[in-house]
């Protein structure tokens, strides 16, 4: 006989976790075909970010040279490699223990649907009262020939040893941030983008002060070029692109990362797709009443990041205890880690400029400013959005060193609607990034 859940989750990642964790009182059942922890701690942000701290510490320790700091810091990739190791390895562990100590049931293996409340759970029927779907997303392939050479972000965080000559296609959060870590590690890269734009979702002139920051360390960019086939060679691939033919040790696909509903059966359960992945409404339901979808396989009209999974897994855990309000996000914050960051939040740029009776827009080159001048950061530039009845903050851009901590501030204050008088009765450690929260707007 089926074994009978409350509530089966799909998918360990950050968001089925957030909800398994929110479903207090239910009897649940957390499937995960791959590795417990999914793709942020495993193969996306935490490992990363590891990387970047490495190259990060590179990178400022050479904006020093001639301030203080002499001799040459170099990147040791094996032993970099190795660090991340130290934590991923223990990922998948400790976060099937954490389930466990829960006592959340939990299975290693693959789900799909054979109705809106019955799962095959590696051959075993498995019914539920309400399913969420949080199975993520994967690097998207191109359909050219030699596309099965392609490797993706996954392969490039495991990398042992440092190549000489990468590629990617595509110019956006996983390109740009790659291509900083390999090029600071000394690895020629190249950038194949269709058009001139990189990172669509930031103003445009700020997305090109991080392009010609990467070309200055050494990326080559690759404008307007299409990637038309792959060849397998001796020490690695053969690019065959609209600018011509690259040897390369390794290309990656770096285009969008579609959801994954592949095997999944949705027709099967009456749950309806649309551009972006599942189709939602406003309380995170599919197109059938029982069955949620979260964080990156939904199509919620959201940045698909950790902390947005986390928030949609712990509301729609919510949903089935009983609320019924719709879904409210708060300003969502989003940094690319290009040494310095590039962060965001709120109202964005374009949306300030196109209403000028509404918005007042600052920006400022902050590279003289104290703060920015004792880090070397030249280029420092920060934008502010303020909205001109309230006077209040409601959107901010940052490109510099610790961009996402000042980013961060900015963001508590846009969602508790904080007028800057509050900042004079607040006292951060002087100086830091904080302290200089008054003199934005
Ligand atoms: C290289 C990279 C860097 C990133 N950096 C950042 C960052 O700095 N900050 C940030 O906020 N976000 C970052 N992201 C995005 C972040 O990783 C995702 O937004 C987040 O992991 C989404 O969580 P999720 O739970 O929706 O999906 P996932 O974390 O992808 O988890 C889904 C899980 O479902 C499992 N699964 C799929 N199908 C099935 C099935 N049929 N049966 C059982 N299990 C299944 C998968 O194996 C996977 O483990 C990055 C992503 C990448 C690729
Ligand atoms: N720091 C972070 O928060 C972070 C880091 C990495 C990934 N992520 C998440 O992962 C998602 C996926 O990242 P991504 O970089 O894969 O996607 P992306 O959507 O950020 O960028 C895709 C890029 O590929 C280009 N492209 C599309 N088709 C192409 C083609 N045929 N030839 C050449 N270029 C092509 C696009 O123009 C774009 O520049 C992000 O949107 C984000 O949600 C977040």
């Amino acid at each position: 006989m089926a074994e009978a859940y409350d509530v089966v989750v799909i998918g360990g990642g950050p968001g089925g976790l957030a909800a398994a964790y929110g479903l207090t009182g239910k009897k649940v059942l957390v499937v995960e075909d791959n590795l417990w922890g999914g793709t942020c701690p495993n193969f996306g942000c935490d490992p990363k970010k590891m990387l970047y701290g490495v190259v990060e510490n590179v990178r400022q320790s050479q904006a020093y040279a001639g301030f203080g700091v002499t001799g040459a810091s170099l990147v040791d990739w094996p032993a970099m490699m190795a660090f991340k190791r130290g934590y991923t390895e223990n990922v998948p562990r400790g976060t099937a223990a954490g389930l466990t100590g829960a006592q959340i049931d939990h299975r290693h293996a693959h789900a799909e649907f054979v109705d809106a409340h019955t799962l095959l759970v590696d051959g075993d029927q498995v019914t539920a009262t309400n399913i969420i779907i949080a199975t993520g997303a994967h690097a998207q392939r191109p359909d050219i020939p030699g596309s099965d050479l392609l490797e993706t972000s996954t392969d490039f965080l495991s990398l042992p040893d440092r190549p000489t000559t990468i590629g990617f296609i595509g110019a956006g959060y996983v390109a740009v941030e790659l291509a900083n870590i390999a090029v600071t590690a000394g690895v020629t890269v190249h950038i194949f983008q269709h058009n001139h734009r990189l990172l669509r979702g930031f103003p445009q002139a700020y997305s090109e002060l991080v392009a010609a920051s990467l070309a200055q360390k050494g990326v080559i960019w690759h404008w307007d070029t299409e990637v038309t086939g792959v060849t397998a060679a001796n020490n690695g691939v053969v690019a065959q692109t609209s600018a011509g033919e690259f040897n390369l040790s390794h290309l990656y696909t770096a285009m969008g990362r579609p959801a994954n509903v592949d095997g999944l059966h949705l027709e099967h359960a009456g749950v309806a797709l649309t551009r972006g992945g599942i189709q939602v409404d406003d309380h995170l339901r599919t197109s059938a009443a029982n069955i949620y979808a979260i964080g990156d396989v939904a199509a919620s009209p959201v940045p698909k990041l950790t902390p947005v999974a986390g928030i949609e897994g712990r509301y729609a855990a919510g949903q089935i205890l009983g609320n019924t309000d719709a879904i409210k996000y708060p300003a969502i914050p989003h940094a690319v880690f290009a040494g310095p960051e590039l962060a965001q939040v709120g109202r964005t740029y374009d949306e300030a400029v196109a209403e000028p009776d509404k918005y007042t827009v600052t920006t400022q080159q902050v590279g003289k400013w104290y703060t920015y001048n004792r880090v070397r950061d030249e280029h420092a530039q920060v934008t502010t959005i303020t909205n001109k009845d309230s006077g209040l903050l409601v959107g901010a851009i940052a490109y510099a060193t610790n961009a996402e901590e000042l980013i961060n501030y900015l963001s508590q204050m846009i969602s508790n609607g904080e007028p800057v008088a509050k900042l004079q009765s607040w006292v951060p450690v002087y100086p830091s990034v904080a302290s200089n929260l008054q003199y934005f707007y």
